[in-house]
């Protein structure tokens, strides 16, 4: 486990309590909470049954997805490397002319990886760090490299993985699309998911089974990919219930976002999640890939007013500055 200077200062007092490694505390988390969400496997298809856990989930694991494990390796020693180097130097590390980002304290950050304003004081008792990864620095949109050898490592990886993680977004979000019978263009389909507005984000929650790590929340996002370690944590809200994600080796959480609510025009809903208490006292480490619209991509729908992506972001940061927290597609509403 890491020392506690890896972490922002503003963790201490998450940081000072007693902590027993690796132990698992299961009385911490309501296991009868456990559900098996639908399982798909992405290289044989089964139409019906991704329609069904996008109609009555919103989210379920995704297997078979042609990531190869050494991969995954590398992604997992490389940023538990670069995340457990000292706050200060890490700080430093992440200049103003490198693409990557620092951030801290809350996940009311903008896709830019900046973290809103206030925000962490709102979010106190819900605390991780990451890294901002935005798609277009990996790939030939914005090329550049990094001059410390470690974070150099991380970009090669993330490069990789990103490679990855484009190909089955686009995969799944087509047969998605043919699931609810849409027949996009290859423009929209490009439209739905940029590629110049994605992001992977590194995360590391300190290692704590009973304080909440993320706030209850739906991501702004088409699509979220979640890859969570053994950890676990991860819940979802169903029927008006919380549920645990229990962790499944070599597969991806997939999270349906607010944008897939509208492009399915209710069909399918964006699923509300958090990061609840963990199953062991050791850090959790997620590595998520949000794919958004491009800014100006165009969504009419029966059930909200016609808006750009852009404007749904403008009006997600004002309420978070404005109320410290996210309000979401019901802003949106025809008939609110
Ligand atoms: O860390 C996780 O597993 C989930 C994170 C998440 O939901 C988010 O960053 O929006
Ligand atoms: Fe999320």
């Amino acid at each position: 486990m890491s020392n506690s200077e890896s972490y922002p200062p503003e963790f201490g007092t998450l940081m000072n309590k007693p902590t027993e490694p690796e132990k698992s505390i299961e009385p911490s988390l309501d296991r009868t909470k456990d559900i098996l969400i639908p399982v798909i496997d992405l290289e044989h298809l089964n139409m019906e049954k991704l329609r069904e856990a996008c109609r009555d989930w919103g989210i379920f694991h995704l297997e078979n997805t042609g990531i190869p494990s050494t991969l995954m390796s590398q992604i997992k020693e490389i940023t538990e490397s670069v995340l457990s180097l000292p706050f200060e130097e890490k700080r430093k590390l992440f200049g103003v002319n490198s693409p990557l980002s620092y951030f801290w304290g809350t996940n009311l950050v903008s896709p830019s990886g900046n973290a809103l304003k206030g925000a962490l004081r709102k979010s106190f008792g819900h605390l991780f760090e990451g890294i901002n990864v935005p798609l277009a620095s990996l790939s030939s949109l914005l090329p550049f490299s990094c001059s410390d050898p470690k974070l150099e490592s991380f970009r090669v990886v993330m490069e990789e993985y990103g490679k990855h993680v484009s190909r089955i977004v686009m995969t799944l979000f087509e047969a998605i699309a043919e699931t609810l019978s849409l027949d996009l263009s290859d423009d929209r389909k490009k439209s739905c998911l940029s590629e110049s507005t994605g992001v992977i984000r590194v995360q590391r929650y300190p290692p704590c089974t009973e304080s909440p790590g993320l706030k209850p929340h739906t991501d702004s996002s088409m699509i979220s990919m979640i890859n969570q370690d053994d950890v676990g944590g991860l819940e979802f809200m169903k029927d008006g219930e919380w549920f645990n994600v229990t962790p499944l080796a070599n597969s991806l959480v997939i999270g349906l976002g607010d944008m897939m609510q509208v492009l399915s025009d209710e069909k399918y809903k964006s699923v509300l999640h958090k990061v609840g208490k963990r199953m062991k006292m050791k850090e959790r480490y997620s590595i998520i890939y949000f794919v958004f619209p491009d800014k100006d991509c165009m969504f009419n729908s029966s059930c909200y007013k016609p808006f750009t992506f852009s404007e749904y972001e403008a009006q997600v940061k004002l309420d978070i500055e404005t109320h410290g927290c996210k309000v979401g597609l019901s802003k949106f509403l025809t008939n609110p």
